[in-house]
């Protein structure tokens, strides 16, 4: 099998065009590419579709072979492929996913996508929509019971669902032990993503991210944008922040008044090759 390397701020994935390439189990495939020892080594598996309903479609795993419904760094990268491939010379895009149609633009220098800005949507605060059984007001943080501790939580779904913790410190968290119990947690009965962040200023924040189904990734854009959300819900920031992230930082705006949200960020390729499955 035919694949590309990319990555997102460090948010690593294997690419396949399927447009050339058939993947006939998506999900074993993801969790035999992703192992960083016996095999290629990634946050998952991207699969780049051809689409009736937009110019593309994007399909998205885990490295655990769970499916997921949207990857903000990944849809960067997929505008990136499409482009620089020449599936496309068209620099404003449409990519289908199971959270919906999203649109991008490509900033392109030299002939290549350097920069996506992302439509990605609007927040789903509603708690049964994202999906999290335990009641929230969407625009204070509320403490839940998590291991030994009370954590204060806004969840947000971005297509995927996310529960935004604030800290006062980021960098020395236990994420390996606090992670799993959020994605293990009964008041998410689809799992979640949990972004751990810290409020620099009213324009920065900084973040960490264990992600449902990959552990801990360098970056995560659906979950920047959730962060962004959250911070600007509960008052602590501007609608349009710079969220520095592990791998990297990412510009996202919420533009209240469409209530959509806008996320900008790079994409890189890192190499091609074949993989023998
Ligand atoms: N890394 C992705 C999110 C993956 C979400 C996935 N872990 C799930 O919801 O199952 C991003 O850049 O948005």
């Amino acid at each position: 099998m035919k694949f590309t390397k990319m990555q997102g701020i460090g948010n690593d994935y294997v690419y396949v065009n399927c447009l050339e390439e058939r993947v006939e189990h998506p999900s074993e495939t993801a969790i035999k590419v992703s192992d960083r020892h016996f095999g290629i080594g990634s946050d998952g598996l991207i699969l780049i579709k051809p689409s009736e309903k937009a110019d593309f479609e994007m399909e998205m795993y885990n490295a655990d072979g769970s499916q997921g419904a949207m990857c903000g760094n990944g849809i960067r990268c997929v505008a990136k492929y499409v482009y620089d491939y020449g599936l496309t010379k068209k620099t404003q895009i449409s990519v289908d996913t199971k959270s919906g149609i999203k649109y991008l633009d490509l900033t392109v220098k030299d002939g290549k996508a350097v920069e996506i800005r992302v439509n990605m949507g609007r927040p789903i605060l509603e708690a049964e929509k994202i999906p999290m059984k335990y009641p929230q007001s969407p625009v204070i943080a509320k403490p839940l019971n998590v291991g030994e501790n009370i954590y204060e939580v806004t969840a947000v779904s971005m297509g995927n669902p996310h529960a935004v913790v604030f800290v006062e410190d980021v960098q020395n968290l236990d994420i390996e032990k606090v992670g799993p119990d959020f994605e293990k947690h009964q008041a998410f009965p689809e799992s979640v993503n949990t972004e751990f962040v810290r409020v620099l200023d009213r324009k920065t924040v900084e973040m960490r991210v264990w992600e449902r189904g990959s552990g801990e990734t360098l970056a995560c854009g659906t979950g920047a944008c959730a962060v962004a959300v959250a911070c600007a819900l509960n008052g602590y920031t501007e609608d349009a922040v710079t969220v520095k992230l592990l791998g990297g930082d990412l510009k996202i705006a919420w533009d209240r008044e469409d209530n959509l949200v806008y996320m900008t960020g790079p994409a890189q390729v890192v190499f091609d090759g074949e993989i023998r499955l």
